[in-house]
């Protein structure tokens, strides 16, 4: 479980990017994050691993409080939470598993990785993973030669692959076509379920998060002003959290993009005929 206690950050000379966000979530549930943007959304997740550091509260998670914990021991928790990236980050020159196995980089001796020979159980491991996100047959290949879908699969393979206790996601569909991202979002929540594996997933784009989410959190101005499940997101919830002129905006750039598909369905059906 994950609990986040009156945590705050500023940066240097800004207004508070984070305000007093209190936050639980318990094992297995899958959080979305929406608000927008310079609500705080990528701050208040990278808070929790500390890439980026709050200026006050408790991040906890099981019994430990991240915040308190020195470089060492920072790097110790940071293993058990796993992040999936919008742009993947992943190790471009080097092969599809050698990526996998990088999420074990934290457990393996220095000299193992430096020679990249993995325990045997590791690699075991890597494959299953593999397995299920449906990239078996591109285990050799380079990174730098899948499609943004299939870089995001091996991502998502690299954070299990740290057997993690809780998963941060950071707009992991921002690069991706809209049928791909609903295929990963689909995928991400699928695993997590399986393992009860709690996540905060930080999502630009309301109906995927109203679809995939269980819980949805918005933030706005660095505070949370909605927390409810997604049957609750009413237009009134959805304008509280982006204000009206800019939820206005969006959904007109929902349908102006729906009525884009529309058209591009309506062309390649007179093409087929
Ligand atoms: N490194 C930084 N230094 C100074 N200010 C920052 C820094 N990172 C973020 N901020 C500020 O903190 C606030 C919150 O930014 P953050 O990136 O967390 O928002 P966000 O909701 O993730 O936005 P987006 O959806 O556009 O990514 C913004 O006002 C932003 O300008």
């Amino acid at each position: 479980m994950l609990h986040l206690e009156g945590l705050s950050k500023s940066y240097a000379g800004g207004d508070p990017a984070l305000s007093d966000v209190t936050l639980t979530v318990p094992k297995g549930e899958i959080l979305g994050l929406i608000g927008p943007s310079g609500a705080g959304k990528s701050t208040l997740i990278r808070c929790i691993n500390r890439l980026v550091e709050p200026t006050t509260g408790a991040v906890r998670l099981g019994d430990e409080d991240l915040a308190q914990l020195g470089k060492t021991d920072l790097r110790r928790a940071r293993r058990r939470i796993g992040m999936i990236f919008q742009e993947y980050a992943l190790v471009e020159r080097l092969t599809v598993m050698e990526n996998v196995l990088s999420g074990r980089l934290g457990y393996v001796p220095f000299w193992r990785s430096f020679l990249r020979r993995y325990p045997a159980r590791d690699v075991q491991q890597a494959y299953r993973l593999l397995d299920r996100v449906g990239l078996m047959d591109k285990a050799d290949s380079r990174a730098d030669a899948l499609s943004g879908g299939q870089r995001q699969r091996v991502g998502i393979a690299r954070a299990l692959a740290q057997e993690p206790e809780l998963l941060l996601v950071d707009e992991p569909t921002a690069s991706l076509d809209p049928k791909t991202s609903r295929q990963i979002m689909r995928l991400i929540t699928e695993i997590c379920q399986e393992r009860g594996l709690p996540a905060i997933v930080n999502i630009h784009d309301v109906p995927l998060a109203q679809q995939f989410m269980q819980r949805i959190v918005g933030l706005r101005a660095g505070r949370i002003v909605f927390d409810g499940a997604p049957s609750e997101l009413t237009e009134d919830a959805l304008t509280t959290i982006y204000g009206a002129e800019d939820w206005n905006a969006m959904r007109k750039g929902d349908a102006d993009q729906a009525e884009a598909e529309a058209d591009a369905q309506r062309r390649l059906e007179a093409i087929a005929q």
